[in-house]
C-alpha cells in the first residue's frame, strides 16, 4: 500500500470512528428524550382520565371524553421538547422546589383532634379544621390516597402555590406527605364559600356592595394568576365553591387543582371544569385559554347578581334578558329577589354589561382580567360618589345610604365598612377602599 493510501484509509477511518461516537450519543439521547416524554404522557393520561367535570362541585362527576384524540395523539402532543424536560424535571422535584413548609403527620393528627373536626368535603378527599400549636387555625384538606386524581392534584398544588401568593388567593401554607397521605394546609377562611353564602338558607344574603367588593377581590385574584405570576397560571375551575371568605368577608380564589400554567399542557383530550361555568369554545376546541377563565368568571358575576346557580338555568335566564337589555340597562330584571330591590341600579346595569362581555362567545371580544379589574373599580367608586352625593344633599348628617347598605361614612375612613347588618368588611389593607376614603 502507498503512503498517501494508507494515510487515506486513516484519516476515513477516524472520519468514522468520530461520526459512529457521534452518532451513538445522539440515539443515547433520543432514547432518553422518548422516555421523559412516555413517563409525561403517562402521568397526564392518567390525569386525564380521572379528572372529571364535576356537575355540582361534589361527587357527582361525568367525563366528557374524547377517546379518539386522546392526549397521546401526536396532533395533541406536540410539544416543544425542552419544555418536556423542563417539565420533567419540575415534576420530579416538585416538593423541594417548592419552598413550602412540610408538616409531620403526628402534628396534623394533633392539630385535628385525630382528624375529627371536618369542615367540607370536595370531590378528592375531607378538609378539616386545624388548631396549630403555633395557635394558627388553618384548614387541612386530606387527598384520597388510592387516587391518581388526588396525587397529582397534591403536586400540582404544592408547585404552584409553593410560588403564588396574593391576598385574593388562598394560600397554601404547608404540606404533610408522609404514610402515604398527602394532605395540603391552606389559610383557614371562616366564612366559608361564596356559594353557601349565595345558596344557604342559614346564611345572610348578601347585599349588593358586599357582591361587588367580592367580584372585585376575585378579579384580583385572578388578575395575579393570569398577569402576574410568571409563567402566567389558568385557573380552569372558576365557580363560587371555589370563592372562599375570610372572617372579615374578604374574598379569596381557592382550589388550583385544574391549574396549569398557560404554557403547558394547553390542549388535553378531555374536558375538565365544572358544568355551568364552561366556555363553550373550550368545550368545542378542547384548548383551554386565558380567555375560557374570563368566560366562567362573567358566570360568576352573574351568580352574584341574580343568585342563581348557573347549574339549575342560569345562563338561560340571562340570555332572555340580554334580549330585553339595550344600552347597558334593563338587567334589573334578572336581580336576585334577596335584595329585596336594594340596590344600585347604575352599577348593576354597568355590572351585568361587564359580566355579558365575559361570556362573548368570541373570546377575543372578552375582556383581559386587568380590564375587568379596572372597569369593577369604576363601579364601585361610581357608586361610593353617587351614595356620596345623595347623602350630600339629603341628609348631610345621616348614615343610612339609601339602598339597604348601611355604611357609617366615618368608619369608612377609618377601614371599617359595615356592609350589612351582619357582614362587615375590614378593609384595612384594601387599596379600594383608600381610594373611595370620604
Ligand atoms: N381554606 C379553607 N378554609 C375554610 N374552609 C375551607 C377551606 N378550604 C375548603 N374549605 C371547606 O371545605 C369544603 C370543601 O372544599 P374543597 O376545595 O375540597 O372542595 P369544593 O371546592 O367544595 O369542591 P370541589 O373539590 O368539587 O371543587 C369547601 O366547600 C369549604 O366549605
Amino acid at each position: 500500500m502507498k503512503k498517501g493510501e494508507s494515510s487515506g484509509l486513516v484519516i476515513g477511518l477516524s472520519v468514522g470512528v468520530v461520526i459512529g461516537v457521534l452518532v451513538a450519543i445522539l440515539a443515547l439521547f433520543c432514547i432518553r428524550y422518548q422516555r421523559k416524554r412516555s413517563q409525561i404522557g403517562n402521568s397526564s393520561s392518567r390525569r386525564a382520565a380521572t379528572v372529571p367535570i364535576r356537575a355540582n362541585g361534589a361527587d357527582s362527576s361525568t367525563i366528557l371524553s374524547d377517546s379518539t384524540n386522546g392526549p397521546e395523539s401526536p396532533a395533541k402532543s406536540e410539544r416543544n421538547g425542552l419544555s418536556l424536560w423542563f417539565d420533567g424535571f419540575k415534576r420530579s422535584n416538585v416538593v423541594s422546589v417548592s419552598g413550602i413548609p412540610e408538616y409531620s403527620y403526628k402534628d396534623l393528627q394533633k392539630a385535628t383532634c385525630n382528624f375529627t373536626t371536618i369542615i367540607g368535603q370536595g370531590a378528592f378527599g375531607p378538609v378539616y379544621k386545624a388548631q396549630m400549636s403555633t395557635g394558627e387555625t388553618v384548614a387541612v384538606k386530606v387527598l384520597g390516597t388510592d387516587s391518581k386524581q388526588g396525587e397529582k392534584e397534591f403536586q400540582t398544588e404544592v408547585m404552584l402555590l409553593g410560588r403564588l401568593h396574593h391576598r385574593n388567593l388562598v394560600n397554601l401554607v404547608g404540606y404533610c406527605a408522609e404514610k402515604g397521605q398527602n394532605m395540603l394546609i391552606y389559610v383557614y377562611m371562616g366564612r366559608g364559600s361564596l356559594a353557601s353564602h349565595l345558596y344557604s338558607e342559614n346564611r345572610e344574603p348578601l347585599n349588593w356592595e358586599l357582591r361587588v367588593y367580592i367580584a372585585l377581590d376575585v378579579a384580583r385574584g385572578l388578575e395575579y394568576l393570569h398577569d402576574g405570576a410568571v409563567p402566567p397560571v389558568i385557573h380552569r375551575d372558576i365557580k363560587s365553591s371555589n370563592i372562599l371568605l375570610d372572617n372579615s368577608m374578604r374574598a379569596r380564589v381557592a382550589d388550583f387543582g385544574l391549574s396549569r400554567e398557560a404554557m403547558v399542557d394547553r390542549q388535553t383530550a378531555d374536558v375538565r371544569g365544572t358544568f355551568g361555568y364552561l366556555d363553550p369554545e373550550y368545550i368545542s376546541t378542547r384548548c383551554f385559554t386565558k380567555k375560557s377563565d374570563i368566560y366562567s368568571f362573567g358566570v360568576l358575576l352573574f351568580e352574584l347578581i341574580a343568585g342563581r346557580n348557573p347549574q339549575q338555568g342560569l345562563m338561560e335566564y340571562v340570555e332572555l334578558a340580554a334580549i330585553d337589555s339595550e344600552d347597558k340597562s334593563g338587567w334589573e330584571e334578572i336581580v336576585d329577589s334577596q335584595l329585596n330591590g336594594k340596590f344600585d341600579l347604575q352599577g348593576l346595569n354597568d355590572m351585568a354589561d361587564l359580566a355579558y362581555k365575559c361570556i362573548n362567545r368570541l373570546p377575543r371580544r372578552r375582556p383581559s382580567m386587568r380590564d375587568i379589574v379596572q372597569v369593577l373599580s369604576g363601579i364601585l367608586k361610581s357608586s361610593h360618589d353617587r351614595k356620596k352625593n345623595q347623602l350630600h344633599h339629603e341628609k348631610p348628617h345621616s348614615t343610612a345610604a339609601g339602598d339597604g347598605v348601611s355604611i357609617d361614612m366615618e368608619q369608612l375612613g377609618g377601614k371599617e365598612v359595615a356592609i350589612s347588618d351582619g357582614h362587615r368588611r375590614d378593609e384595612s389593607m384594601d387599596s379600594t377602599a383608600e381610594a373611595f376614603e370620604v
